[in-house]
């Protein structure tokens, strides 16, 4: 059998994409999925998303790490996804789809899409790092020459060492202006470092706005795959209307011997 595919990518965190409306695609066979997203084997990528049909909402994602394991929220992944169901017709300029974390809104200008999402009321804070779960858990941890730093080994300990086998995915930080940082992040389920991680980014900032690092509610963010921009209402310390914004695009669709 063929399968279609599509490749998008959104600041880099890149994703192979299969339209699963007719259910059609076994979910359990983690195998495959490894191999779909893998740099010399096959396509290569991230994570791999199923778009399929949804009772409540315009559509579904299901999100897969390239590890082949589903896996929590995936913000980049979402907003690629919502470009893809414009791109098939879906949906106009803008949708609602339902994920594991729930149901997000979406709209979409151009190659840009903003993602809606989930509220955040616990940010764990010690004297070295912030935890807290934007979909997917985060850890957050300001260092100095960022561009110079072992994210994947220290990532990888941080990950291992601190979170065990579930794990954390784990954002290095680095502040650039009054509310600009610049992030590189370890993910598990990749096990490697990404270009950029949506879910990451917007843990960033919540995190750093959390600290007084950043004194808006709006936090531009510069991963190695490009720039996003989070905003967000905060009250009685719950972080609410969190959008996450930046470009999400296909970057090539084929077909292969499945
Ligand atoms: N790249 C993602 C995060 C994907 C999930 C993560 N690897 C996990 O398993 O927690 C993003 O853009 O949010």
């Amino acid at each position: 059998m063929k399968l279609k595919f599509f490749k998008y990518q959104g600041t880099g965190n890149d994703f192979v994409i299969v339209d699963n409306r007719l259910d059609f695609f076994n979910k359990n066979d983690t195998k495959s999925i490894e191999r779909l997203c893998d740099r010399r084997f096959g396509i290569g990528a991230d994570g791999l998303i199923l778009l399929e049909n949804d009772k409540m909402s315009d559509f579904k994602m299901v999100y897969f790490n390239a590890d082949g394991n589903e896996s929590s929220m995936c913000g980049n992944g979402g907003r690629c996804l919502v470009a893809f169901a414009h791109y098939l017709g879906i949906v106009g300029d803008e949708c609602t789809f339902n994920a594991i974390d729930g149901l997000h809104h979406a709209t979409i200008e151009g190659s840009s899409v903003s993602l809606k999402m989930n509220d955040v009321e616990e940010i764990r804070e010690t004297e070295v790092y912030s935890f807290l779960d934007t979909g997917s858990p985060h850890h957050v941890q300001l260092v100095s020459g960022l561009d110079d730093f072992d994210v994947y080994n220290e990532g990888k300990r941080i990950r291992y060492g601190l979170y065990g086998e579930s794990g954390s995915n784990v954002n290095f930080v680095e502040q650039g202006d009054a509310n600009g940082f610049l992030v590189r992040t370890y993910e598990r389920g990749v096990e490697n470092e990404t270009l950029s991680c949506g879910t990451g980014v917007t843990a960033v900032a919540l995190a750093m706005h959390n600290l007084g690092k950043a004194r808006t509610n709006k936090v531009d963010v510069k991963t190695r795959g490009g720039s996003l921009s989070i905003s967000f209402d905060h009250k009685n310390g719950k972080y609410t209307n969190i959008s996450l914004k930046g470009p999400a695009v296909q970057v090539f669709k084929g077909e292969l011997e499945w």
